[in-house]
């Protein structure tokens, strides 16, 4: 028992033993590790110090001293030597190479030396701006670079500037005047290499309210240079930070990641570079000025935006190079690395300086210097871009460089806005001169509505003194502020327009206008461009053309932009549209906004840019009106005679065989003969009475059909004789052309003295078409009805009873013999029994009471369509299924209704009567 207890024991023992050894194994393992590894991490820290230092002057460095004296880093000054003599063995061509580089990648001012270029203006666009920007030379020993000792080689050192990297440079002491000339030598490099106006500096140093870089004054009093107030860095940093935002999104939009990467694709330059120079003084910035700083670093570059930092001790983000003054003419620069001295190029001659600066300022003065004019706006070849992405045209100009406004799937739609007079129409007109003159009328088709009183769109159509016409124009509708029905006809076109499209779209199976194009490249789908000027009209009452055109609008904002259908919406006072405002849908799918100098509410709330925008100019804005995205610009003056006319001339010839677009003019009634709907009119089955125009995108005209169903009579109602003549005349005369000589008979009464020279007019109109056509004397009305309803099952021509007035005729039709009908009794068989027996009434009563009375007991139902003139809608409803009816009667139009065709009545404009006139 004893014994085995000891041998377990001793299994135990030798088995803690085993544990034992090999613990201390590992613990060994790991000790001599760990001492390992710190070894090396002393020499890496070394190695950092030493490349930090320079390897040549490390050995001064007290840190490196220090650290050298452990034996075990010995071997670390050996290793690097190593390492470099390598690196230069294979660099014995390196200066030659490095110097062709440079002259490679700074061509011009960037990299040669002044004598060949200051005080001469740049030329350079800028599409493709020079890598590099010379600061200085630097020198090695020939035994470097596998050379006979001794021997030196000088090669230039240039730093990336423009597009690519940020600078900050570090001072020594006393070296102020020796990091002013390096800034001054670059900046001058870049304003000297580019065309006036590419490249705009800001200037910012803490300790300096206007003495920073005094040799360029001059620049300053132009935008190519603003120096900032010493307090305000946080003002530059915000103006950048809008300038980053609006670009980002210019570019991002455009579908490009960076200024940069758009401008080498579409080959223009649309923004300037911006360099901010900010002079600090070793101390850190305050905190949040800090953080606004890297932020704006981070994503400046892509936005065109170089920091050049002297002595602003922060880390930024994204590319930066660095440069380390030691005195006043050597440095240390992060292109070349710690090991190479860089010798700064010595300072331009000040004088030299100043009037380089002056000559640049000068030029860009006279570039700018002027208003532009139309003509500016426009491309030297005319319909040369393509609309499938976007819309896009310079409208104006800012310090001479065009500013444009881009219509497209980030901005579908667009609101404009200020008082009247402040150039509103102009600005229309610059934009569509602009747009029209780049897009071909394949690209591009207008619908332009005007409700303004007042002919600004007119001119677009072919007119009287001009018979050209803007051919993008599909529509020109003016003088349409009492026709509220033309804004919401034209709506309703492009909402029909868009299920067309997007019905296409679905067939093709794609999304958007850019796909269709690709996928159906025989279609016709150009950009619809609607502008409505004073749109606020559309608005103008709390009725169902309000309700609708609410509707309509807020459909196609929302939807329009896939389709490539795009609203302009003009207003002067969009503060002032309430139902616009309960519907913040159409407001918000306008994220292009316009104002003209003094707008309200067009721009964001806080955004004052209107206010402060001078005379002739407008702020567009592409952001809904945020603060950051404002581009003030200058709008040349398009509404001054002949300028518009002649590129209209010009854009007509060059693109002859458009059709001619439909013009609708409020103030003018159309004329019947002229009317297509009128002349088209052949032998018909089933004749159409035409009543008047319709208030439509398509130039229609409106009819009753006077078939041998029920009720296939037209009442004409209310007061206004001028109307209601046109309305009978031309139901007459349209009537009398489909049919046959023989096969017609027209019984023309007019009871209304006044009247009756017209009467006779038609009578004799008709009858001098062929047609039998009687006028009858209002005394034998009522003994006519009375054959006529005797005759009515055995005749075999169709007869039309055309009678002004009825309601004059009543007193003697009620008449009535005892034991006999009377006259008014026939009357009411015709109505009834009539059509079916090819006799139909066209009557004009002057109020509704009379009509009723007409009908008597038999109800409404014999007068299937009736035009109605200055009568009010409530009257109306019980012709008309007791529907509400809203109609405010106002002259020259009608309120039509056919049962058989209308679900609720239509307004009309009953045609024009030319003889009439002669009242
Ligand atoms: N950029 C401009 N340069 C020169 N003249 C201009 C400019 N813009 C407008 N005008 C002139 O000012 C007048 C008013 O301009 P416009 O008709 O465009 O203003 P509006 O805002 O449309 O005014 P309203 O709403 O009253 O029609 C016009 O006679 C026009 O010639």
């Amino acid at each position: 028992m004893r014994r085995k207890a000891a041998e377990r024991r001793g299994r135990v023992v030798s088995a803690l033993d085993q544990l034992r050894y090999r613990l201390g194994l590992a613990l060994g393992a790991a000790r001599n590790a760990r001492a390992a590894a710190e070894t090396n991490l002393a020499k890496l820290e070394l190695e950092q110090l030493m490349v930090r230092a320079g390897i040549e002057r490390a050995g001064q460095d007290p840190q490196v001293a220090e650290r050298l004296r452990d034996p075990a880093m010995a071997e670390v000054p050996t290793w690097l030597g190593r390492v470099r003599d390598q690196f230069y063995g294979e660099w014995a061509d390196g200066p030659s190479r490095l110097r062709e580089l440079v002259a490679a990648s700074a061509p011009g001012p960037a990299g040669r030396p002044p004598g060949d270029w200051l005080g001469r203006v740049g030329t350079h666009e800028g599409l493709r701006p020079p890598e590099l920007w010379r600061i200085g030379s630097s020198t090695v020993d020939g035994s470097a670079a596998g050379r006979t000792p001794g021997t030196e080689l000088t090669f230039d050192v240039a730093v990336p500037l423009l597009d690519e990297s940020h600078l900050s440079i570090t001072s020594a002491p006393k070296t102020r005047d020796t990091v002013d000339a390096l800034v001054e030598n670059l900046l001058m490099r870049v304003l000297s290499t580019f065309e006036p106006g590419a490249v705009k500096i800001h200037l910012w140093d803490v300790g300096q309210l206007t003495a920073v870089l005094p040799n360029f004054y001059a620049l300053s009093r132009t935008s190519a240079l603003t120096v900032h107030d010493p307090t305000r860095l946080v003002d530059l940093l915000d103006e950048f930070a809008g300038h980053i935002r609006r670009i980002h999104a210019e570019t991002m939009q455009a579908g490009y990641s960076s200024l940069r990467a758009m401008r080498l694709a579409t080959g223009r330059r649309t923004e300037p570079w911006r360099i901010g120079v900010l002079y600090g003084n070793g101390e850190n910035l305050p905190p949040e000025q800090l953080r606004d700083l890297k932020r704006v670093a981070a994503s400046a570059l892509d936005a065109g935006i170089s920091l050049i930092l002297v002595d602003v001790p922060t880390v930024l983000g994204g590319a930066v190079e660095t440069i380390s003054l030691f005195d006043e003419r050597r440095a240390i620069s992060s292109m070349t690395g710690t090991d190479l001295v860089v010798d700064l190029d010595p300072p331009l001659p000040s004088g030299q300086v100043a009037t380089a600066a002056k000559r640049i300022a000068e030029a860009l003065v006279a570039k700018q210097g002027g208003p532009r004019s139309f003509a500016d706006l426009l491309p030297t070849e005319y319909g040369r871009e393509r609309s499938a992405r976007e819309l896009r045209a310079p409208v104006g100009f800012y310090e001479g460089e065009p500013v444009e406004v881009v219509i497209g799937d980030a901005t579908p739609h667009a609101l404009i806005g200020g008082p009247s007079g402040s150039g509103k129409t102009n600005f229309l007109y610059a934009l569509l001169g602009s747009l029209c003159a780049r897009y071909s009328p394949d690209e591009l088709a207008l619908y332009l509505l005007d409700f303004k009183e007042g002919v600004s769109f007119a001119g677009l159509a072919p007119g009287r003194r001009d018979a050209s016409w803007l051919p993008h124009a599909r529509l020109v509708g003016v003088n349409v502020n009492t026709d509220r029905e033309f804004g919401l006809a034209l709506l309703r076109f492009l909402a029909d327009e868009m299920r067309r499209r997007s019905a296409a779209a679905k067939d093709h199976e794609v999304t958007n206008l850019a796909e269709l194009r690709e996928q159906d490249p025989t279609g016709h789908w150009p950009r619809i461009v609607a502008v409505i000027d004073e749109f606020q009209y559309l608005f103008a009452g709390r009725d169902s053309v309000t309700a609708l055109a609410t509707s309509l609008l807020e459909d196609i904002a929302r939807r329009g932009r896939s389709q490539g259908i795009h609203l302009i919406l003009a207003s002067q006072d969009i503060a002032g549209i309430e139902a616009f405002w309960g519907k913040p849908a159409v407001f918000e799918q306008c994220t292009l906004r316009i104002a003209m100098p003094k707008a309200r509410r067009v721009l964001a709330e806080a955004n004052q840019a209107a206010v402060a925008a001078p005379r002739w100019h407008a702020v567009i804005n592409h952001d809904s009106g945020v603060a950051h995205g404002n581009r003030l610009a200058h709008i040349p003056d398009a509404s001054a005679k002949g300028v518009f006319p002649s590129l209209q001339r010009e854009l007509w010839e060059r693109f002859a065989g458009q059709s001619e677009p439909r013009l609708f003019d409020g103030a003018h009634a159309p004329q019947l003969d002229s009317s297509p709907a009128f002349t088209g009119l052949g032998q018909a089955e089933r004749p159409l009475a035409l009543v008047g125009q319709s208030i439509d995108v398509s130039d229609t005209a409106r009819g009753v059909e006077l078939s041998g169903a029920p009720g296939r009579n037209l009442a004409v109602l209310g007061t206004s004789a001028r109307e209601a003549v046109s309305i009978l005349d031309s139901a007459a005369r349209s009537l009398a052309r489909q049919y046959q000589q023989g096969d017609v008979e027209f019984i023309v009464c007019c009871p209304v003295e006044t009247i009756l020279p017209r009467a006779r007019e038609l009578t004799d109109r008709l009858a001098g078409a062929g047609h039998k056509a009687e006028l009858l004397d209002a005394g034998d009305l009522a003994d006519r009805c009375a054959t006529l309803a005797a005759e009515l099952s055995d005749v075999r021509t169709h007869r039309m009873l055309v009678c002004y007035g009825v309601d004059a005729a009543l007193p003697a039709l009620e008449q009535k013999a005892p034991g006999q009908q009377s006259g008014l009794d026939h009357l009411r068989v015709l109505l009834k029994q009539g059509p079916a027996k090819g006799l139909h009434v066209l009557g004009w009563w002057r109020g509704i009471a009379r009509l009723k009375d007409t009908l008597g007991f038999g109800g409404t139902d014999d007068i299937g369509a009736w035009a109605a003139l200055d009568v009010q809608g409530n009257e109306l409803s019980p012709l008309c299924a007791g529907q509400v009816v809203h109609w405010a009667p106002r002259p020259g139009r009608a309120l039509f209704f056919d049962r058989t065709t209308h679900s609720s009545p239509e307004v009309v404009i009953p045609f024009h009567l030319p003889e009439a006139d002669d009242d």
